[in-house]
């Protein structure tokens, strides 16, 4: 396995990816994804960095963040990335945005090119477009604004629409933290997920709770498929709750 540079920077304005098709498995570029190629899913840079990261990397894949306006999209891929909280006032997302972050996941360098989508409505259509070339989605609401949780239905129709329908996907509940101002309980979120067949947990991107271990099963399970190594047995579910309970985060 060659190791790979990782290419690090923002996107904001760069057209998606995901509206090449064409680019998947020919090891071709996908259209406006600078240094990006697919090959079987997995997604490879397609020259050599320009940016000043030093950070190699073996296998790559990008993840979605999406969710309700306000839900802590990018608070979450913050704390990820940063290991910080953006306190102060709330600046909505325009658009899309990407970072990257390089993880060690059993000695395999995997790289997570993490999309932070706009939530408000009016960015939608900006959205749809990306969802395809997506590896894992995951799907946020907010513990404390109970529309976002009854948006969650309508985010999985939209997830069902214009995903690939292998995409890795995981239910968060953000805000966890607070308290106080709590209106949808765990159980409440375990319940729908379980509806869906999904992996769930809450978070906070305040706190620091479960973020690393969202992303990190992700990418173990990006990892897995990618690797398709039969002696390796790997279950996402399994896993999550495994994690979750060795933190002993959210049980009661
Ligand atoms: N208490 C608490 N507040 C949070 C948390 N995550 C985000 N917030 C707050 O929620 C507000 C919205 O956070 P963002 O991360 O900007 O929300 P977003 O989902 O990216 O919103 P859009 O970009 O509009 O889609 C901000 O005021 C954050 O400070 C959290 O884990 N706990
Ligand atoms: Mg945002």
């Amino acid at each position: 396995m060659s190791r790979k540079k990782a290419v690090k920077g923002k996107a904001a304005t760069n057209s998606p990816s995901a509206g090449s098709p064409s680019g998947k498995g020919t090891g071709k570029s996908a259209r406006g994804s600078p240094g990006i190629v697919q090959m079987n899913g997995v997604v490879h840079p397609s020259r050599p960095s320009i940016s000043n990261s030093s950070e190699f990397y073996d296998i790559a894949f990008k993840v979605m963040l999406v969710g309700d306006s306000g839900v802590g999209k990018t608070c979450l891929l913050v704390r990820f990335k940063d290991g910080a909280f953006l306190a102060g006032s709330f600046i909505s997302t325009v658009g899309i945005d990407f970072r990257n972050k390089v993880l060690n996941i059993d000695g395999v360098k995997v790289k997570l090119q993490i999309w932070d989508t706009a939530g408000q409505e009016r960015f939608r259509s900006v959205t749809h477009a990306y969802y395809r070339d997506a590896h894992a989605l995951l799907l946020l609401y907010d513990v404390t604004n109970k529309s976002s949780f009854d948006n969650i239905q309508a985010w999985l129709t939209e997830i069902h629409e214009y995903a690939q329908q292998d995409v890795v996907l995981m239910l968060l509940g953000n805000k966890a933290d607070a308290t106080h101002d709590r209106v949808v309980k765990r159980e409440d979120g375990e319940r729908l997920a379980k509806e869906f067949g999904v992996p769930f947990m809450e978070t906070s991107a305040r706190s620091g709770l479960n973020v690393e271990l969202a992303f990190t099963a992700v990418a173990k399970e990006l990892k897995h498929r990618s690797m398709k190594d039969p002696s390796e047995k790997f279950k996402l579910h399994e896993y999550v709750n495994k994690e979750m309970k060795s933190t002993g985060c959210c049980r009661s």
